[in-house]
């Protein structure tokens, strides 16, 4: 069983057996047919991943890997907030008519900064600190960006990533940690998506400053699952679980804005059945 469906499981249990549910509270998101989104939510869920063990991809069903690595470069490379420029149609729900979803993610990524050392976005502040500062305890982004919330269409759920560097024991390679905070998850449409997502982030970035990948520590205040979602997940945590695939990285790359999604895949992925059409709170 991979380390990632184990903390899936017990995670969905804990929340089916001690989370509490919404259900006839004033809540925002609403189904297709307009009736209210109701969850089960959990607080202040933390998973660890230890990337240098394995990477944390579902083997309960299959994440689908180049989108979510195609949205994840969508916000941190490219720095885009229209939706014109993903593979995927997930976003397609919140953009207006331009395809645009605010001043929201790719969007604060791309705002240049005034800092000590010159005009830098946050993307940019990181990778130059990793390399010239990497024991620095201030490396750290964040898109929850209050004056412009009217602005954004959707706010901002994984808003911040902090980073950490340690020396590795035994080889004294520097290793890059992270720590994932995100103010409130869907479970089954984007807990694993966001995962891996930004265990990819860290792989590159570890890559580009000569570092291995450490630990993603993903803490998540609200960890919810829809009404909707409840039978599946109760199926989906049943199913026989294999073993973690590899993770290849193209080892060429050393520029973060070279990489494309052809620089990374899974190998041996063996999984569960796609679960058929998996209805999304808007
Ligand atoms: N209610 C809700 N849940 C979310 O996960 C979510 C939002 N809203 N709003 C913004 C984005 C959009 N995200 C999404 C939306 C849909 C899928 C989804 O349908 N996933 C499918 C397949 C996706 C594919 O193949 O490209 C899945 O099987 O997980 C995933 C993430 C994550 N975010
Ligand atoms: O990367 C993402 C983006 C969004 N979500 C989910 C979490 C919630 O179910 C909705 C957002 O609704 P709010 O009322 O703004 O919390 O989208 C996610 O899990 N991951």
């Amino acid at each position: 069983m991979s380390l990632a469906d184990k903390l899936f499981i017990d995670m969905c249990k804990d929340i089916l057996e001690n989370g509490t549910s919404t259900e006839g509270e004033n809540v925002r998101p609403k189904w297709e047919d307009g009736s209210f989104a109701y969850t089960i939510k959990g607080f202040g869920i933390i998973n660890r991943y230890d990337l240098s063990k394995e990477f944390p991809a579902l083997t309960l069903r299959r994440t689908a890997f180049k989108s979510c690595v195609d949205e994840m470069l969508w916000i941190w490379q490219k720095k885009s907030n229209n939706v014109n420029e993903l593979i995927s149609h997930i976003w397609d729900s919140w953009a207006d008519e331009k395809g645009t979803i605010g001043k929201a993610y790719g969007y604060q990524l791309g705002v240049k900064h005034k800092y000590k050392e010159g005009d830098m976005d946050q993307v940019d502040r990181i990778i130059y600190d990793l390399k010239n500062n990497p024991y620095s305890r201030r490396i750290m982004t964040n898109i929850y960006v209050h004056q412009d919330l009217h602005e954004m269409n959707l706010y901002p759920c994984a808003y911040s990533m902090t980073f950490n560097v340690t020396k590795t024991k035994d080889s004294g390679r520097l290793k890059l940690n992270a720590i994932l905070n995100q103010r409130s998850q869907d479970i089954l449409a984007a807990n694993n998506w966001n995962v891996c997502q930004y265990a990819v982030l860290m792989h590159m970035l570890a890559q580009v400053s000569d570092m291995e990948a450490g630990e993603l520590v993903h803490v998540i205040t609200d960890a919810h699952i829809y009404d909707r979602h409840i039978p599946i997940i109760r199926e989906l945590i049943e199913r026989p679980v294999y073993n973690a695939p590899s993770f290849w990285i193209n080892p060429d790359i050393k520029n973060f804005y070279d990489f494309t999604i052809e620089d990374v895949r899974l190998e041996n992925y063996v999984t569960g059945p796609k679960i058929e059409h998996i209805p999304v709170a808007v």
